[in-house]
């Protein structure tokens, strides 16, 4: 099978495709043929990233922060009023910051699990319902993180993307005979504008725990969610795919 053409003319929503391993995910389909739509809360950063991604193809943008369902309704008006259809949905978009447990506030365990677990839900079942039932075709790639050995000092986001991990498999079975395929992408530590906001020296010591030796680039994550998305991956679903140079099976990430 050739890979050739795949993704000519298919409509992807990636959320969260203004920075980072969304703008990488959004290029690579870009220069597969595919008719864009990225999506974020902070529009300077998405008018940006069209600035840079126009050239490789039909891009555009739309305000939508995951965790509001009416924002989520829009966003599927405007997709079905400008494409009448959507092929592939990645959802991206997520975040949290390093706390241990028991520091969290109220306030700040549910904002993380509201971002992460709730907001792909909502954005899931939106596209779903407006879209891939009633095709009766879809793609669904969820960006989750390497949760193999749970998430020590951020455990607001190791249940939110275990959530993720569990709803990923839940919806491959019930809608799998409507044609629905869906997935998950687990990076490691992806040098990224999302890294960014975490201290040096954490992540340069979290670097050494590589067996690789070295940090996952935003095309490696991508490379796998076009892999997912494309025929090649056609009976593969509800499974997730760790893009960690091993990490998640050798040494401790973490000391006591
Ligand atoms: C200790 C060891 C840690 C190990 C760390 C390992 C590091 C390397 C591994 C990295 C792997 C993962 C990388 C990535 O995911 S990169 C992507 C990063 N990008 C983002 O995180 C962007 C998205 N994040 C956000 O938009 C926000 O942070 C978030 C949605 C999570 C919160 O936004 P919200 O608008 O809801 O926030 P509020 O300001 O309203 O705050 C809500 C409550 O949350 C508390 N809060 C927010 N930030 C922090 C913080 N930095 N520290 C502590 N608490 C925080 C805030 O105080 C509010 O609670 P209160 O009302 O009680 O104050
Ligand atoms: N980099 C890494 O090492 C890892 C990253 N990940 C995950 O990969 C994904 C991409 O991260 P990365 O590119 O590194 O980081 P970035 O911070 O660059 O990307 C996160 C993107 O998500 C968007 N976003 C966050 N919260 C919301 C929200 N509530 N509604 C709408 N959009 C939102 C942001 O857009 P805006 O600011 O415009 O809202 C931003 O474009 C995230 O889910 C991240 O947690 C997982 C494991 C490791």
């Amino acid at each position: 099978m050739i890979l050739q053409d795949s993704f000519q003319d298919q409509i992807v929503l990636v959320t969260g495709g203004g920075s980072g391993i969304g703008f990488s995910i959004a290029k690579q389909f870009l220069t597969n043929g595919a008719k864009v739509v990225i999506t974020g809360r902070n529009e300077e950063k998405l008018q940006k990233a069209i600035e840079k991604l126009q050239d490789a193809g039909e891009v555009t943008y739309q305000i939508c922060d995951i965790r509001e369902q009416e924002q989520i309704q829009q966003l599927a008006d405007y997709i079905k009023e400008k494409y009448g259809r959507l092929d592939i949905l990645v959802n991206n978009a997520g975040g949290q910051f390093p706390s241990l447990a028991k520091d969290l506030s109220f306030n700040g365990w549910t904002s993380v699990i509201n971002n992460n677990l709730n907001g792909t839900f909502y954005m899931t079942q939106t596209m779903a319902n407006t879209f891939f039932l009633e095709q009766k075709k879809g793609n669904i790639v969820n960006i989750i993180a390497n949760i193999f050995k749970g998430f020590p000092g951020m455990s607001h986001t190791g249940a939110a993307r275990a959530g993720v991990d569990n709803l990923t498999k839940s919806l491959a079975i019930e809608w799998a005979r409507q044609g629905i395929k869906i997935n998950a992408v687990a990076p490691g530590i992806i040098q990224s504008t999302g890294l960014e906001r975490y201290p040096k020296e954490l992540v340069e010591g979290i670097a050494k725990t590589v067996p690789v030796n070295e940090l996952g680039s935003t095309d490696d994550v991508a490379h796998a969610v076009l892999f997912l998305a494309s025929p090649y991956a056609k009976f593969i679903t509800g499974e997730t795919l760790y893009v960690d140079g091993g990490q998640r099976l050798w040494g401790d990430v973490f000391t006591l």
